[in-house]
């Protein structure tokens, strides 16, 4: 670690996983090239600060009652989080700017900026009144972020219900995706979000700098493109994973008993399959999966979050007699050291939801997806999986027992696999040379030092 370079960065993430993990992969990033690191975070799905005992955590109250932190309604959730933290977070912001502290009345060490979520929606204003620059750090795959201010635009002039004729046709404003993808990312539940991506987008672009967990290698064109959009300096510094585990900001606790199970198996022979930590699923889907895997004859790795199988608890609805023959085989935990489990030499495969993280944490990696997404920026993550950079196969939203059965045994054991298990073991190689001394991840994240040191 380098020595303190003098200069403090205050990062606020929003509270999800998703976007806690590559929050705190960037306050370690910061840390270990000298800057001192608060954290602002929310009562709810607080990070552990005992995880991380060099940085400086603050609490703010987030009001959410206990009903609203147990929806599944990511963005009723995001609405509420927005109107209830602005005030605390302004007080505690406020008094972490003033120039001495309260209680010694030394003079406190210099606030280079703010980063925080671009999920955020009151922290450009305030940071301007308070004449702190401000950056955004954005947790999706950049072709997300760039193109997905246009959902609004396309709500209003798609045609929906889709004809059968153009289901798989692309859509030019949101390559790769297919028309049948847009329909599902444009629910009910996102229409309450349109009113907040003109905001997004407005205070992104008045914004000193823009983050992104990705690198050139793995979205060259929405990088450049989102450069001349946005006309403000951006960073995409690579998916840091493999250099600064995310495991550490965990808000579930691993089951480590997964790992001497692996060990037990045979090389790339295991299928791991995990929904990330939003995605609910009901008892018949998780039926056809359980299913699925048990038909494929393949052993496998599955997790089911405590709540994520709705109208249930865990997994006690699944019959006993099924139970047992799914023991034979498989392994179901509630939360996985996922990064661990990935790295290990017995998987073979990986079922995902396609969430940023899980996405970029299977590539470098070189394990190939099968992908199952269920919401927003998950249905483009798998288009890059399947169509772009054909690491991967999609499910087409087919939960069911044959469906899943049959694409595991392309994946894990017919030619089809292999020639897809070579091309992602190029593309984490590719990927990897992003972070070389010239790499592009490496010289995005040495122009972000700059950058903050210059503010
Ligand atoms: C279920 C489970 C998850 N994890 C870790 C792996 C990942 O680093 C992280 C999950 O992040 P993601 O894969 O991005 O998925 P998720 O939590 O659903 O993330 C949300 O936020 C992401 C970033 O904005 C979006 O890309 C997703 O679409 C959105 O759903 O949690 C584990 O380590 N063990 C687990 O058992
Ligand atoms: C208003 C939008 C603009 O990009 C941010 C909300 N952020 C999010 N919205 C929906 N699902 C998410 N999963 C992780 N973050 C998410």
């Amino acid at each position: 670690m380098e020595k303190s370079n003098g200069l403090r960065v205050i990062l606020f993430p929003f509270p999800l996983q998703g976007c806690i993990n590559p929050m705190i992969q960037l306050a370690k990033i910061l840390h270990s090239r000298g800057f001192s690191i608060t954290v602002i975070h929310t009562r709810f799905n607080a990070p552990k600060a005992s995880n991380h005992p060099l940085f400086t955590f603050l609490e703010i109250p987030d009001g959410l009652s206990e009903t609203e932190k147990i929806t599944n309604n990511t963005k009723l959730l995001i609405t509420l989080l927005n109107r209830n933290c602005e005030s605390p977070f302004r007080d505690c912001l406020t008094k972490l700017l003033q120039p001495l502290d309260s209680e010694t009345g030394d003079e406190k060490q210099r606030i280079s900026c703010l980063i925080d979520d671009s999920g955020w929606m009151f922290t450009d204003p305030l940071a301007q009144s308070l004449k702190l620059p401000r950056l955004v750090l954005n947790t999706y795959q950049v072709s997300f972020f760039r193109n997905h201010f246009v959902l609004p635009q396309l709500r209003r002039e798609m045609y929906l219900p889709l004809q059968d004729s153009e289901q798989e046709d692309i859509v030019k404003e949101f390559w790769p995706l297919r028309k049948k993808d847009i329909s599902r990312i444009l629910d009910v539940e996102t229409e309450l979000l349109d009113p907040f991506l003109e905001k997004v987008l407005k205070m992104t672009k008045a914004s000193s700098g823009l983050i992104f967990m990705s690198c050139e290698e793995l979205d060259q064109v929405s990088l450049s493109q989102a450069r001349e959009d946005f006309e403000i300096p951006i960073f995409a510094i690579g998916p840091y994973h493999s250099h600064f585990p995310a495991s550490s900001s965990s808000l579930s606790t691993p089951d480590e008993t997964c790992i001497p199970w692996l060990d037990k198996q045979e090389d790339k022979s295991v299928i791991y399959v995990s929904l990330g930590s939003i995605v609910t699923i009901s008892e018949s889907e998780l039926m056809e999966i359980a299913w699925g895997l048990s038909n494929s004859d393949q052993p496998f790795l599955l997790v089911v979050r405590v709540g994520s199988v709705r109208g249930t608890e865990w997994i006690e609805t699944i019959p006993e007699e099924i139970m047992e023959r799914l023991n034979e085989k498989g392994k179901i935990v509630k939360w996985a050291p996922q990064q661990d489990v990935l790295k290990h030499r017995a998987i073979g495969g990986f079922l995902t939801h396609n969430g940023w993280s899980s996405t970029v944490e299977s590539v470098c990696e070189a394990v190939p997806m099968i992908c199952l997404p269920f919401r927003w920026d998950q249905w483009l993550n798998a288009r890059f999986v399947s169509d772009v950079w054909m690491v991967g196969i999609h499910l087409e939203g087919r939960v069911e027992r044959n469906e899943i059965e049959v694409v595991i045994r392309r994946l894990m054991l017919e030619t089809e696999g292999e020639a897809i298990r070579e091309r992602i073991q190029l593309l984490k190689e590719k990927v990897g040379r992003s972070f070389e001394q010239n790499g592009s991840a490496n010289q995005s994240l040495q122009n972000l030092i700059d950058h903050i040191s210059s503010l």
